[in-house]
């Protein structure tokens, strides 16, 4: 049985907003599943309706088995959640806050366990008015691991998290998978999730774009190429699209700029300038992770420095 599968979901806010469309997605029970897409994608909105806190326009969505709608409280009980932003009441401490889960859940856990966890027990009987963004956060994560869940999820776990923090929620999403809890995560930046996620699905404005596993995903991504030529001076006919596997050129000043279908075809490209003109320079950038989902969701690249980049002449 997946852990969740909806079926053609479609989420509409009002005539003008389609914020969920047609979405088929099947997560399986056990995977670490990321959810991602830029702002506006529709990850909340599907959450939302995971949770019942939204009812879907059509289409139908089951978590763990049961419908989302008819049997909103069976799936609570068997799952732990961090929303969107997740808040916490200011006069109560972490402890009592875990006190309150735990009693509301009828769980077995121990406070201190899960405050060690999440990394609070120093900051175990403060006031969660005085904690910092990724203190509430820390002790969300904490509130939605109570219970022992089936299956965690979480909307953007590192929002407000330094990268030690980031380094821990992974650690901790790693150890609750390999306890056999799925875990379900949106976030809108590929590189938090790749390091951690067996499959990764990418929503941009409320359809899904792509659904693999990040393996896939960088076999795609290893494909394509662009190099960067520096002339001397530009000549009339430069002829570089005629080389096979060149996808697209575009020359600017005085740098040719190819797209090649794989790296391979790099040297081509320089060999065939390097017979027409004065080489003076060459920068090869080979397609990231990061670029790929950009790519996906139309979103631009010129900033990504995670292009692995490096000077071949
Ligand atoms: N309650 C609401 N009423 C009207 N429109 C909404 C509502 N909630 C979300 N939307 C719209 O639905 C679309 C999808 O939003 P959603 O919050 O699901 O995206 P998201 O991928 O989670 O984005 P983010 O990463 O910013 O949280 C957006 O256009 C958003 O403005």
């Amino acid at each position: 049985m997946p852990a969740i599968e909806t079926s053609a979901l479609t989420k509409r806010y009002g005539e003008d907003v389609l914020a969920v469309s047609d979405l088929d997605l099947t997560v399986e029970s056990g995977e670490i599943f990321g959810f991602l897409g830029p702002n506006g994608a529709g990850k909340s909105t599907t959450i939302n309706v995971l949770l019942d806190f939204v009812r879907p326009t059509s289409g139908t969505a089951t978590v763990l088995g049961h419908d989302t709608r008819d049997e909103a409280e069976r799936i609570r009980e068997r799952i732990g959640v961090l929303p969107e932003g997740a808040t916490v009441y200011e006069r109560l401490t972490a402890r009592e806050h875990l006190e309150w889960v735990i009693e509301t859940k009828d769980a077995a856990d121990t406070p201190d366990e899960i405050l060690e966890r999440v990394d609070l027990l120093e900051d175990a009987d403060r006031k969660a008015g005085g904690y910092s963004k990724g203190m509430c956060q820390r002790l969300g994560l904490g509130m939605a691991l109570v219970g022992d869940p089936d299956l965690l999820i979480l909307d953007e776990p590192s929002s407000g998290l330094d990268p030690t923090g980031i380094q821990d929620m992974r650690e901790l999403l790693r150890e609750e998978a390999a306890s056999g809890t799925t875990v379900f995560f949106s976030s809108h930046i590929l590189s938090e999730v790749e390091a951690v996620c067996d499959r990764v699905g990418i929503m941009n404005e409320g359809e899904l774009v792509a659904l693999d596993t990040i393996e896939s995903l960088r076999d795609a991504s290893a494909g394509t190429a662009t190099i960067d030529v520096e002339l001397a001076a530009v000549p009339d006919s430069l002829d570089v699209g005629s080389i096979d596997g060149v996808q697209q050129v575009t020359v600017e000043e005085n740098v040719v700029t190819a797209t090649c279908a794989d790296t391979s075809v790099k040297v081509d490209v320089v060999c065939h300038l390097d017979e027409r003109a004065t080489v003076t320079d060459v920068l090869s950038a080979d397609t990231s992770l990061e670029q790929l989902f950009n790519r996906y969701t139309g979103e631009s690249t010129e900033t990504d420095e995670s292009a692995s980049q490096e000077v071949i002449a």
